[in-house]
């Protein structure tokens, strides 16, 4: 090569290099823009619809505040809007009193600094009221300067607001901003049977696009809930068993000791066996039920419940063991409808408030198939307790407890525990596991943040996994809605009975339970 060519050759590639360079340093350029762009913090608007229930009083306002303490992993900025259907002049106060009372604080500091950044009481019924929410919002955002980073919209209300609701928040609630997400926790139940959850579901689509429902069950935020899988994931049921030793009932309960005083209004549409047993006791069953090979999560998990719901016998009243309202349930709903300018019940209510149910699942593994499957739920009980116990043939439990003592082990916030006949169990390593006298091996998981606060974490980040799916959701009523219609048509009538404020009508071996034979189930 000559020396011109080479002075050609070399100046050619310093200016491919130079170019190569520039463009890199171009790219850089646009992707860290592009970083900025999709990183930098906004603005995220929450509108708690439901702010001065029973549920929001609870936990939605703590896990609010506790998400606001910690911060956001996006980074964003929370700002929550609080509103409920009912005029300001009775909901204002009931607020201010929440506000003031249900949330602990790690300082008076931080609560101001939290309160700060909720509205004023809010009015949501009519459509002019939600647009004027809209306005507001937007208000908000062009004096303070934010972009929007997203919307959640938390519907805690009863099923039958939902639709309307969803049509509204199209046409007046949708967030601003090209990239500005939308995202709407619908709590449960979803629907009140088979057939309102599909209608339900058609009405939220024809607003809402389906990314943007998030359907809440709120078991799922639950790190007990998730023992049960990592358990059955880490043990298989079946090795764990053995082939010497068998299944004779699967005992699935949520028992509680608070009654529905204050929340009757609610209650009466909805019963216990809408209440907890369509959904939490169901997410029980489903984790327990959960083929062991499923290592992935997300939607094969999904996939995994549904089936489980799919090997479930329907339940109906001659599946049910024993059904049953507390004593002063009826003067419950009265006070309630006079606190709310309600004219007074005079019949008594056919709403159950405790229920003991017993089904099977047929197709499932060796260890549950046909195995008599007992859901027991109910309020104004003696005890406060959500669990899985698991009863062999030869006497021996296992138990999975998601709160309250842990039956037999009497181990307080146990996870697992399995009396000392049975073989050893695998525990997740970050469980502590320990021996106690006269039970067995217990293992207790680390402690995490309660449920709604996971949750409203998991909307607030966009976290889909924590949510549960239309399918299951229809799954599962497909299993209760036959029962569901039997009591609405009148014929659990003469089954309902009164139980005293406290009782023990859970324990299993009361004369008053109808036996349920194997082969009938
Ligand atoms: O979904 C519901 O759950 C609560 C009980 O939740 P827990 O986390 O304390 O077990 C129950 O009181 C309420 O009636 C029901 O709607």
């Amino acid at each position: 090569m000559t020396s011109g060519a080479k002075r050609k050759a070399s100046a050619s590639a310093a200016s491919m290099s130079t170019t190569a360079a520039m463009r890199l340093a171009l790219l850089g350029l646009l992707v860290v823009s592009l970083l900025l762009q999709t990183t930098a913090a906004g603005r995220v608007n929450v509108v708690l619809l439901g702010a001065t229930g029973n549920l929001a009083e609870k936990y939605l306002w703590q896990g609010l505040y506790n998400i606001h303490e910690a911060g956001l992993k996006t980074g964003d900025e929370m700002f929550v809007y609080a509103a409920a259907t009912k005029d300001a002049s009775k909901s204002s106060p009931i607020l201010q009193r929440i506000l003031a009372n249900n949330i602990t604080a790690s300082s008076p500091e931080s609560k101001a600094a939290f309160l700060a950044r909720v509205s004023s009481y809010v009015q949501l019924r009519s459509e002019e009221q939600y647009a004027a929410l809209g306005e507001r919002m937007l208000e908000d955002m062009r004096a303070s300067g934010e972009t929007e980073a997203g919307r959640l919209l938390y519907l805690s209300v009863p099923p039958k607001f939902f639709g309307p609701i969803a049509d509204n928040i199209n046409k007046h609630l949708r967030p601003q901003g090209k990239n500005a997400w939308l995202r709407v926790i619908v709590e449960k139940p979803f629907g009140v049977d088979t057939s309102s959850a599909e209608s339900l579901a058609a009405s939220l689509y024809e607003s809402l696009d389906k990314d943007e429902i998030l359907l809440v069950d709120h078991y799922m935020g639950k790190s007990g809930l998730h023992g049960i899988r990592d358990f059955v994931k880490a043990n298989s049921l079946p090795d764990f068993v053995g082939k010497n030793r068998r299944v004779s009932r699967v005992e699935i309960g949520m028992l509680e000791t608070e009654d529905c005083k204050g929340r009757t209004g609610f209650y009466e549409e909805v019963g216990v066996l809408r209440d907890t047993m369509q959904n939490h006791l169901m997410m029980m069953l489903a984790l327990l039920g959960m083929d062991a090979d499923t290592s992935v999560a997300g939607a094969a998990e999904a996939d995994a419940r549904k089936l489980v719901f799919e090997q479930l016998s329907a339940a109906s009243l001659d599946r049910v063991a024993r059904i049953a309202q507390y004593a002063s349930y009826h003067d419950h709903v009265n006070e309630d409808r006079a606190k709310w300018d309600e004219p007074l019940l005079e019949e008594r209510s056919m709403t159950p408030t405790y229920a003991h149910v017993v089904l099977k699942l047929q197709g499932a593994n060796d260890v549950l198939d046909n195995v008599p499957i007992h859901f027991k739920s109910g309020k104004a009980l003696s005890t406060r307790r959500a669990y899985t116990e698991l009863h062999f043939d030869d006497g021996e439990v296992l138990i999975f407890n998601l709160q309250g003592p842990a039956g037999a082990s009497g181990a307080k916030g146990a996870l697992v525990a399995a009396s000392s006949a049975l073989p050893s169990f695998q525990a997740p390593s970050d469980w502590e596991v320990k021996d106690i006298e006269g039970f067995g091996r217990v293992a207790m998981a680390p402690d995490g943040p309660f449920a709604y606060e996971v949750l409203l974490r998991a909307g607030l980040e966009g976290v889909r996994e924590h949510f549960v799916r239309l399918d299951e959701v229809l799954e599962s009523w497909r299993v209760w809605t036959p029962l569901l219609e039997e009591i609405e048509a009148g014929k659990v009538a003469h089954r309902l009975e009164a139980y005293k404020h406290g009782a023990e009508i859970f324990a299993s071996d009361s004369k008053d339970e109808k036996e349920i034979p194997r082969d009938e189930l």
